[in-house]
């Protein structure tokens, strides 16, 4: 069965856009080891080394979360202690330890990849402190080590799928790849997300992740509930798949219309991580080749373009707080294969704007640079 897939857009999303804070997969940040503390020549006195500077992945931490904890991004550690006649052998400035998400490449102004922090705890010296004064340098203490360090997050996708099971993810998967789906492996995760290639006629390719398990409750972990809320994160584009006659996980469960199941599915992002829900997100409304399923897409097509419209209708249990904005709300039939070249052109798209947005942004940082530069001069 054809369908014309029809395709609309969520209002005002074009201005909204560009306010929306954007998700950091990248972070530069300016690391200076403490100073060496000064030596006591008359003595032999030895300045205590500065403080070193610290990268520890840590579980649950975003970019985002270092950005605003270096709301500067130069990070100095402090300086080592100067050697006196009350204590000949100074004390070692204290080392700086800084949070980063699990998944980081520490990368150098050359471009040249210094370390991986895959697994948690895993340490890396982004700077060293400076000796302390001493004999050997004339008892005067040495600057810290000073080095640029971009921070990138490794992604899974460059887009993951979210819903319920049953909703069609593997179909759609299969639909977008044109082959079986690769199992991607990666060092820093323990899931196995499905991975579907889109390959585009100018030879673009853009990936997509399913990751799966996430039932109600995942933000509280049940069933793989973290295991899978985690690895949202590590895409740039939310694609949430529902299917239009809703979703019950058991008899146990209360069944769940479309609308409800998209309702339970932006609670579960926003009770997890209600950052998750600033990526730009996709609906696609799956199984529209089934008997009636038109007529009720239409029927909540205008509460899906304003999800506040029928909040008030929601069960409070799965009912969000902070709502969802969806680019594009798209009918589809993962199964039939209907029209599956106008949704990748979609999910091109909306990348594409999200990462021109994202460059237009000014950063607050370049401007004092430019202006320093290229200002006129203030005497
Ligand atoms: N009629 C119809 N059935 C579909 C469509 N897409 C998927 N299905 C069926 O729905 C069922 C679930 O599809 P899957 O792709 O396995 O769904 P999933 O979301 O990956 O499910 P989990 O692996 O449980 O997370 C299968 O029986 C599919 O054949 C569709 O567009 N139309």
């Amino acid at each position: 069965m054809v369908f014309t897939t029809n395709l609309f857009f969520s209002s005002g999303n074009r201005i909204r856009r560009h306010f929306r804070p954007h998700f950091l997969d990248s972070l530069r940040l300016q690391v200076t080891g403490g100073h060496g503390g000064s030596g006591f020549p008359r003595y032999g006195g030895i300045g205590g080394q500065g403080g070193c500077i610290y990268f520890i992945a840590k579980e649950g931490y975003s970019l985002r979360n270092v950005k605003k904890l270096n709301t500067t991004k130069r990070i100095k550690a402090p300086p080592g202690e100067d050697s006196s006649k009350v204590r000949l052998l100074g004390r070692r400035g204290n080392d700086i330890q800084v949070h980063v998400p699990v998944g980081i490449t520490v990368i150098d102004e050359n471009g040249s990849a210094l370390g991986d922090l895959n697994v948690e705890n895993k340490t890396f010296k982004a700077a060293s402190g400076g000796p302390g004064g001493c004999s050997g340098n004339s008892f005067i203490g040495q600057p810290g080590q000073s080095r640029t360090l971009t921070l990138d997050l490794k992604l899974i996708a460059d887009a993951g799928l979210v819903g319920f099971p049953n909703a069609g993810k593997s179909t759609f998967l299969k639909a977008i790849s044109r082959a079986r789906p690769k199992i991607a492996s990666y060092p820093f995760t323990t899931i196995k997300p499905q991975l579907g290639i889109i390959q585009y006629t100018d030879h673009r390719q853009i990936s997509v992740a399913d990751l799966p398990g996430l039932i109600e409750g995942a933000h509280a972990n049940i069933g793989m509930g973290h295991k899978f809320l985690k690895h949202v994160e590590r895409t740039r584009l939310l694609i949430l798949i529902v299917d239009i006659f809703g979703f019950q996980l058991s008899q146990m469960h209360k069944k769940r219309s479309c609308l409800e199941n998209v309702y339970a599915l932006n609670r579960e992002l926003e009770l997890y991580d209600e950052t998750l829900l600033e990526k730009p997100s996709i609906l696609l409304v799956n199984k529209l080749d089934l008997q009636g399923a038109r007529e009720e897409f239409e029927k909540i097509k205008p509460s899906l373009n304003r999800l506040e419209k029928s909040l008030s209708d929601c069960p409070e249990e799965i009912r969000p707080t902070k709502l969802l904005d969806f680019e594009r709300i798209l009918p589809i039939s993962a199964q039939e294969n209907t029209d599956i070249d106008q949704v990748t052109t979609q999910i091109r798209e909306v990348l594409d704007l999200a990462a021109e947005a994202a460059l237009e942004e000014p950063n607050p940082e370049q401007l004092t640079l430019q202006n320093r530069e290229y200002g006129p001069k203030v005497v």
